[in-house]
């Protein structure tokens, strides 16, 4: 079978880059590809004191070039970055495809698409912002005059999950840079490779040395943790497990620094009888299967009217035994590989945990066979089940694999008292043609988003985040830009 994209695409050596240069070491881990167990390359583990050379880089550059700039000079530099994300474009492509398995078209048009919007969306945010002003007289006739202004706090540390890399880790750069910090980032260990494109971009785009720093390495005991524990960090944005959350919220209480979190989910989708059958077919399918159910929106709760509840069940086993799982570049592949090996033995432990807890099984359940290269993959079927309890654990704990759980309900109370009951609160969305059901019901949903009659459509100026144990704070559109921000208010009697 021809591939688009050669597998094992050669990536170089996965290197670091501290203060405008690139930086390899003596200790190196293998970056595996998901899609059939070949070594992709071996990445450059950085250790503390590789995490304090590009800490102190930051600090750096802060008062150098970068940190007299203007706004509109950032913008222009960060355009300069999306430019050269987009002329190297298919390289973001294979980069994400090798290291995750997904669909080749799945990193075209959502992740690296997003990498360049994310660029540009907030190099314009930041350049037309403005502050706020106030003018007062005082009760003994004073006449003064407030107005606020923006800083950047400084050196901002960012963490990023392998499950969208580069959509994520721009997510937090974009903004971070926009407002006039320096960044040390540490993507996840499972994706380090177009991370380190965007430092080549960087590179190449001319943005000053120790303004975008990038460390490979792991969690505990490792770069993430040396990252997150530095005492010269000003701000700490992270995005991945709950625990992990938990974890870093308690390294960054050592010096109060300020914490964006965006955490895991447990994600309702809810069918009313009176919804477009066939829209809610197809929408649940993708919020349930999109990119093997590794995102944190994904649906992993469906509560379907009980009318209708029987057909739909038959309707999405049905598309989801069409669903193509496969190569990434395979004409209609619909389905990629999870993560790796070991993610994928957590979600296959969940699948035999639903059998044990009296699920059924309405499809899937097990890991495909194709006979070639791939059966070395990280491959599994996507799942349905019913017949399980709110109680059980396959319905309270994130699998974040290809499975949804179908129940059915009555009525409207019923099922926003079962959607809120979670300790998560990320994500959910809701098919109804009722439009009156649809505000009441969505605005009772306790989660950061809440989508009508669609799913992961995206408007990158409003707010992003979780409740509950799926996060802290909201990042996107002016969120992003007081998050990133030091706001000083200025009071002058006139
Ligand atoms: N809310 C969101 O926007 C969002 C988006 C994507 C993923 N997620 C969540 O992320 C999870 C999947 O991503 P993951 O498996 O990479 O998460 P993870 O928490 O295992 O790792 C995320 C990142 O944190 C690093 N890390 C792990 N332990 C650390 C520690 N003690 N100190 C510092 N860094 C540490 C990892 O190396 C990685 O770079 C899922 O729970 C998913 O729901 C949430
Ligand atoms: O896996 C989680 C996806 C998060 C998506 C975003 O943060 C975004 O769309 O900006």
């Amino acid at each position: 079978m021809s591939h688009a994209v050669p597998w094992p695409v050669s990536l170089s050596p996965t290197r670091n880059y501290v203060d405008g240069q690139f930086v390899t070491t003596a200790k190196t881990f293998p970056n595996i590809c998901p899609i059939n167990g070949v070594k992709l390359a071996d990445v450059h583990e950085a250790d503390a004191g590789l995490v304090d050379r590009a800490v102190h880089a930051a600090r750096q550059a802060l008062s150098g070039p970068w940190g007299r700039m203007s706004p509109a000079e950032r913008s222009a530099v960060l355009h300069k970055v999306a430019d050269g994300i987009e002329r190297r474009f298919e390289d973001f492509v294979a980069a994400e495809v090798s290291d995750t398995g997904r669909p080749v078209a799945q990193a075209r048009t959502l992740d690296v698409y997003r990498g360049v919007a994310n660029f540009r969306t907030f190099a314009d945010l930041a350049r037309l912002a403005g502050g706020e002003t106030f003018d007062m007289r005082t009760a003994d006739g004073q006449d003064i005059m407030n107005y606020t202004v923006r800083k950047p706090h400084g050196v901002v540390g960012i963490i990023s999950p392998w499950n969208l890399p580069l959509l994520l880790l721009t997510w937090k750069v974009a903004p971070a840079l926009a407002c006039g910090n320096t960044v040390v980032v540490k993507p996840s260990e499972e994706t380090p490779s177009s991370a380190t494109l965007l430092a080549e971009v960087m590179h190449e785009a001319g943005v000053p040395p120790g303004v975008f720093n990038l460390l490979h390495g792991f969690g505990p005991d490792s770069a993430g943790e040396f990252l997150t524990r530095h005492p010269e960090l000003d701000a700490i944005t992270f995005t991945g497990e709950s625990r992990t959350g938990s974890t870093i919220m308690k390294a960054a209480a050592e010096g109060v620094r300020e914490v964006s979190f965006e955490l895991g989910g447990k994600n309702a989708a809810v069918v009313f009888a009176d919804a477009d059958f066939d829209e809610a077919v197809a929408g649940v399918i993708r919020s349930s299967f999109t990119n093997s159910g590794q995102v944190c929106l994904c649906s992993e709760r469906v509560y379907v009217e009980r009318s209708i509840f029987d057909r739909f069940v038959a309707a999405l086993k049905e598309k989801t035994e069409a669903l193509k799982i496969g190569y990434p570049d395979e004409d209609g592949v619909n389905m990629g590989s999870l993560i790796s090996h070991g993610h994928r033995d957590k979600v296959l432990s969940y699948f035999k945990l639903a059998v044990e807890e009296g699920a059924t099984v309405v499809t899937g359940g097990g890991v495909p066979h194709f006979g070639d290269e791939r059966d070395q993959g990280a491959f599994v079927q996507p799942t349905i089940w019913t017949g399980l309890p709110d109680t059980a654990r396959c319905v309270r704990e994130e699998v974040f694999g290809p499975v949804c759980h179908i129940a059915p309900f009555d009525t409207e109370e019923e099922v926003i008292a079962r959607v809120n009951d979670s300790p998560y609160g990320l994500a959910a969305c809701v098919w109804t043609t009722n439009l009156k059901r649809a505000h009441n019901v969505s605005r009772q949903f306790r989660v950061g988003i809440a989508w009508v009659n669609t799913w992961f459509l995206r408007d990158l100026r409003t707010p992003f985040g979780g409740a509950k144990l799926s996060g802290l704070g909201r990042e996107g559109g002016r969120h992003s830009l007081d998050f990133y921000s030091e706001i000083s208010n200025i009071c002058i009697r006139l």
